[in-house]
């Protein structure tokens, strides 16, 4: 089974006080991703779920939510509530991820895990049938315009090369540094599923570095 391309641009680093207007700008993008910190988690603060529910109800662009917060058991359903196609948290927060990612799925949405550059998947290679999708940070998470992390390729390479041995059907999203310059190492280790910020909103043509972005992934995915 051949997973999608999928582009995932980041608002962190969009004009937070105009949100209907930055992701208008990415209308061609196949979700939009709504990055919630809690400055305990990760040492910054964007938005919580009245933000977010606001975004659900007014863009068409379905929404991939990634929690970097402590207590994503507690937080984590409620989006998936609200309409989020992919919820991710975190398994360095997370108290009982498998029980979350059911509690996920059952109200909806996609079930996405994710691990700082330094968490290793191996802990979590019997339980990928749980899931649909794992993010593997490319940055310590926290702050966009960060530079791409190189020395996550082989975890993504080792974490594809699972999925594809047992059969499944779980996306591999990559978050942090995602750029023209980098974006075909990710894709040919296995990443599907690409978030980025600063590359797409800096750009003079959003749509146009979304379709760039795809092309280049495109080109270099390896399965
Ligand atoms: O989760 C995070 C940062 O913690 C990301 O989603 C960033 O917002 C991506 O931004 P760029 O690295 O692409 O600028
Ligand atoms: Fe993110």
């Amino acid at each position: 089974m051949t997973a999608p391309i999928l582009i995932s641009p980041s608002v962190l680093n969009a004009d937070l006080a105009n949100l209907t207007g930055e992701i208008g700008r990415i209308a061609s993008a196949d979700y939009v991703h709504l990055d919630v910190m809690d400055n305990h988690f990760v040492p910054n603060m964007t938005f919580g779920l009245p933000v977010v529910e606001r975004i659900l109800a007014t863009t068409a662009v379905p929404a991939d939510v990634h929690l970097m917060i402590d207590d994503p058991d507690t937080w984590a359903p409620a989006y998936a509530e609200a309409g989020a196609a992919s919820v991710t948290f975190h398994a360095e927060a997370a108290r009982a991820p498998v029980r979350l990612a059911r509690e996920l799925r059952a109200k909806g949405a996609r079930a996405s895990l994710a691990l700082r550059p330094a968490t290793g998947i191996e802990n979590y290679l019997d339980l990928l049938p749980e899931f649909d999708m794992v993010l593997v940070m490319t940055v310590e998470p926290g702050f966009g315009g960060q530079s791409f992390i190189t020395g996550t390729l082989p975890k993504i390479r080792r974490t594809r090369d699972a999925i594809t041995r047992s059969g499944g059907d779980v996306w591999i999203q990559v978050d942090g540094g995602v750029s023209r310059e980098t974006i075909a190492d990710a894709a040919a280790a296995g990443a599907n599923v690409f978030v980025a910020g600063s590359a797409v909103y800096s750009a003079a043509d959003p749509a146009e570095e979304i379709a760039v972005l795809r092309g280049k992934a495109t080109d270099a995915f390896r399965p």
